[in-house]
């Protein structure tokens, strides 16, 4: 660990599943002392669970997509102003270290930092790099990846990746030394269904008729919590009330570990963070990859925990409530089958995500000036403390 108390810049936006590994690394560094600044979008602002330690920053928009030239003239000009914006915050903050996670404010944020010659470290939360990490790869000083297998990174970059996982939030981690829940044969069955940071509606139209084909014996044990988008909700209240399911529904779920902790299953969408958390905790799931995320980044992120065993994947074209009811009559029939599935998937955790990465990014910007300079300071106010505080004994 460190001595000396660093400031350092990430960039993240847009969803959960960037911010969220975020905020994990800016707790770890904030637990060793060091100062940490978010440079985000509005989207990113309004994640809920940022950590008190962490000042946002707040870029305009800049994305350079679609086909009309005006969007793209106003993209990069977003760009540009974002990347003078990210400059006059290093001024002030002389960071020893950018991270990026992706999505578009690491853009503006990491062209910043190579023009100011400040260190930076890339994270990619999934199993195949995504567009922005792609572009910066041959650029930065580090890359640290979450999977063993990562598409489209080149192999000629080996030399600077580390695998060091996604970094789940503390609560979240908390739970991975707690037991299944019970799960017997007359014991509650709870699932849990989530589509996301943003909601999945797929979801909604499938899951309540797929639950409600279960046979009896699973069927009639059920309890259900499910994120709805806002739009879904009332319609899936009204298929569990026709079903005669109980079920807890909400659009967003702040209390997610709490979720995972009780839940015996989990059913959604394969994003880096839900992955990251249902090995973290040791929970079976049966994943249904979003299938417009670039490059099928989601039915890769499945990988790892299928083929441990510790998860069903559902290509979405296939995802029936007669599918769903298969699959889950053939992990939940026996106890022990759901609970050796929880087992395969927490082998699949990496527990020590935020510090491997913490000190992948403490490894950079080792002693600068200001750090000295920062130290002396320190020293001579203490001293001058130290000398108040006699003359006011005397
Ligand atoms: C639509 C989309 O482009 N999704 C991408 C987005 O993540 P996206 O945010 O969609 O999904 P992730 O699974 O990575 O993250 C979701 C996060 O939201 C949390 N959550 C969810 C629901 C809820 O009610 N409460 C709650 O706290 C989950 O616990 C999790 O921590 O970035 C990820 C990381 O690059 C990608 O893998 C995803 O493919």
């Amino acid at each position: 660990m460190s001595q000396v108390s660093r400031h350092y810049v990430l960039a993240a936006g847009g969803t959960g599943g960037h911010l969220i590994p975020a905020f994990a690394l800016a707790a770890e560094l904030d637990r060793r002392g060091h100062h940490v600044a978010l440079i985000t979008d509005e989207r990113g602002a309004a994640i809920p669970g940022k950590p008190s330690c962490l000042t946002t920053h707040v870029l305009p928009p800049g994305r350079i997509a679609g086909k009309n030239p005006l969007n793209w003239v106003r993209g990069a000009r977003g760009i540009l102003e974002g990347r003078q914006m990210a400059l006059r915050l290093f001024e002030s903050f002389e960071p020893s270290a950018v991270v990026g996670f992706g999505g578009y404010p690491a853009m503006p944020t990491l062209l910043a930092a190579a023009s100011a010659s400040i260190p930076t470290v890339l994270h990619e939360q999934n199993a195949v790099l995504g567009r922005v990490n792609r572009y910066f790869a041959g650029k930065v000083d580090a890359i640290a990846t979450s999977c063993r297998k990562v598409d489209r990174l080149d192999p000629k970059l080996e030399g600077k990746v580390t695998l060091v996982g996604n970094p789940v939030r503390t609560e979240v981690l908390a739970l991975r030394d707690e037991p299944f829940p019970d799960f017997t044969e007359d014991s509650l069955f709870r699932i849990l269904v989530t589509g996301g940071s943003q909601g999945a509606r797929v979801l909604s139209e499938v899951v309540p008729d797929g639950l409600a084909m279960l046979p009896p014996a699973l069927r009639s044990r059920l309890q259900v919590i499910q994120q709805c988008r806002a739009e879904d909700i009332e319609a899936v209240r009204e298929r569990y009330a026709s079903h005669g399911i109980p079920a807890e529904l909400a659009t967003y779920y702040e209390d997610m570990a709490e979720r995972l902790a009780g839940a015996h299953l989990f059913i959604g969408r394969a994003g880096a963070s839900t992955i990251a958390e249902l090995t973290a905790v040791g929970r079976p799931a049966i994943l249904i990859p979003l299938p417009i995320a670039t490059d099928d980044h989601q039915a890769a992120n499945t990988r790892e925990i299928v083929a441990a065993g510790g998860a069903r994947a559902i290509r979405q074209e296939g995802f029936t409530g007669a599918t769903l009811a298969k699959q889950i009559n053939a992990m939940a029939q026996h106890p022990a089958t759901l609970a050796n599935a929880a087992h395969a998937a927490w082998n699949c955790g990496y527990p020590k995500a935020a510090r491997d990465l913490a000190d992948l990014v403490e490894s950079f910007g080792a002693d600068p000036i200001m750090d000295v300079i920062r130290m002396d300071l320190q020293g001579a106010k203490a001293r001058n403390g130290e000398a108040l505080a006699t003359e006011g004994a005397l």
